[in-house]
């Protein structure tokens, strides 16, 4: 089967896109999704991402791990099928989507994408972490020697263990920088190692750092080693609402893989 697919990479996390409208990609192989993001034997990719028709909205994503198994909302995903989209001609500048975890509005001038994340209600506070639900689950602690530790053996330890196990969670690593500004390293659930940036993860770690009061901001500026992204919400007294992940969504190459 020859396969046509667009490279697309968010701050460094990349993505295989495939205008599936058509609805000929076979979306229980995941063999064949794990083969393509392969970085030797495939494509390369951090996850895979199918786009189609939608009864109520401009268009579905539906996203895979690297690892071949469909998951939860991808935030860096998000905005690079926002721009997928725009390339395509399926939307303009603004839209409103389906994803797995609800619809989401986003708006993309050039290459930057805002993209709206669901509201967030939940924040388990406990004594070296805080986990909370952006799409994705997130797991979010502080690391002062955030450049010198081993990332894919701390992250897996956490991911795997109590209490995720084999579901598991993101590990977001931060550090503070100022009141508006953390540095953010993430193991990803379904890629099993570092990625070079997480979007629900970032917006995982601004929401964190704001109920801990580690920042008083409400537009925070998140470094990742693949770039920069800003995470804006408003907090209301039972939760976070109108979060937008912002950051560039770019375009990399089109290919034709057999398979
Ligand atoms: N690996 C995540 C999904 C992708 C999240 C990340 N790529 C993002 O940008 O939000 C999970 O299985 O929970």
């Amino acid at each position: 089967m020859q396969l046509s697919f667009y490279k697309y990479q968010g701050t460094g996390n990349d993505f295989v896109l495939i205008d599936n409208r058509q609805e000929t990609f076979p979306k229980n192989d995941t063999k064949l999704v794990n083969h393509l993001c392969d970085r030797r034997f495939g494509v390369g990719a951090d996850g895979l991402i199918l786009l189609e028709h939608d009864a109520e909205h401009d268009f579905k994503m539906v996203y895979y791990n690297a690892d071949g198994n469909e998951s939860t909302m991808c935030g860096n995903g998000g905005r690079c099928m926002v721009a997928f989209a725009n390339f395509l001609g399926v939307i303009q500048n603004e839209t409103t989507f389906t994803a797995i975890d609800g619809k989401h509005y986003a708006t993309i001038k050039d290459d930057i994408v805002h993209l709206q994340m669901q509201d967030v209600s939940t924040i388990e506070l406990h004594e070296n972490y805080v986990f909370l639900d952006t799409g994705s689950p997130h797991h979010v602690t502080f690391k002062e020697e955030i450049d010198q530790f081993d990332i894919k053996k701390e992250g897996a330890e956490i991911r795997y263990g109590k209490p995720y196990f084999q579901e598991g969670a993101n590990v977001n690593f931060v550090k503070k920088i100022s009141n508006t500004e953390f540095r953010v390293r993430t193991y990803e659930r379904g890629v099993e190692d570092e990625t070079l940036s997480c979007g629900t993860g970032v917006t995982a770690v601004a929401i964190a750092m704001h109920h801990l009061k580690e920042t008083t901001a409400t537009e925070i500026t998140l470094q990742v080693e693949g770039g920069t992204l800003q995470v804006s919400f408003e907090r209301d007294e039972t939760s976070y609402k109108n979060i937008f992940l912002k950051g560039t969504a770019t375009y990399v190459f089109k290919g034709e893989i057999s398979c």
